[in-house]
């Protein structure tokens, strides 16, 4: 039995759409960061139990959203110790633009998990990319580090692409893969 946490932020729910389906395929519980920017009661102790942590954030101004924020500047706490040093880390974004500069925020998630020493688990899932390819094909989108989703501005999170969800599910079960590599 492997511990995978996905941790996420979501504003208007299209990411805690995705977030889900991560964790369904990771078997994995969901902590969501809360519109202030704080993890539930028990998060940080999840945390610190985990052996890989999945982080999701809505990408907002080609970046991670504040609260997203607020949570890694709080994990400098435990950057002071190396509490996550050897985790596995994974990352994933949601955004409105096909491109919409999901890369800055993946990059930024990158980042962070390498401050905290942790080894970065990539998406695994090769691109759809050729004439055959359909918007509900896997990874459509199209990223290599990580996964990333794409919903409409005038989308619903219930509107969420079906591929997506479905690379979201596969994405999950690899990072519980590759988690169970280390056991
Ligand atoms: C403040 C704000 C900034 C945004 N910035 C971007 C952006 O830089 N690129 C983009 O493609 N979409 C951008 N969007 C659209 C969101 O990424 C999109 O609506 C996403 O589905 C929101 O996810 P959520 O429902 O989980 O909050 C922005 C939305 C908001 C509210």
């Amino acid at each position: 039995m492997t511990d995978i946490v996905v941790v996420f932020h979501s504003g208007y729910g299209h990411t805690q759409r995705v977030a889900q389906s991560v964790a369904d395929g990771a078997d994995a519980p969901l902590l969501q960061i809360d519109a202030d920017g704080n993890l539930p009661s028990g998060g940080w102790e999840l945390l610190a139990a985990a052996d890989a942590i999945i982080m999701g954030s809505p990408t907002y101004m080609g970046g991670v959203s504040w609260q997203f924020k607020k949570f890694a500047d709080a994990s400098s706490k435990v950057w002071f110790v190396q509490g996550w040093r050897g985790k596995l880390f994974a990352g994933f974004t949601n955004s409105s633009g096909m491109n919409g500069d999901k890369d800055a925020t993946l990059t930024y998630l990158w980042h962070f998990a390498s401050q905290h020493g942790g080894l970065w688990v990539p998406l695994g899932i090769p691109p759809s990319h050729d004439k055959a390819a359909r918007r509900d094909s896997l990874n459509y989108v199209g990223g290599y580090a990580g996964l990333l989703t794409t919903s409409p501005t005038d989308a619903s999170p219930a509107e969420m692409a079906k591929g997506d969800l479905e690379t979201a599910f596969a994405f999950g079960e690899e990072v519980a893969r590759v988690a169970a590599l280390r056991r």
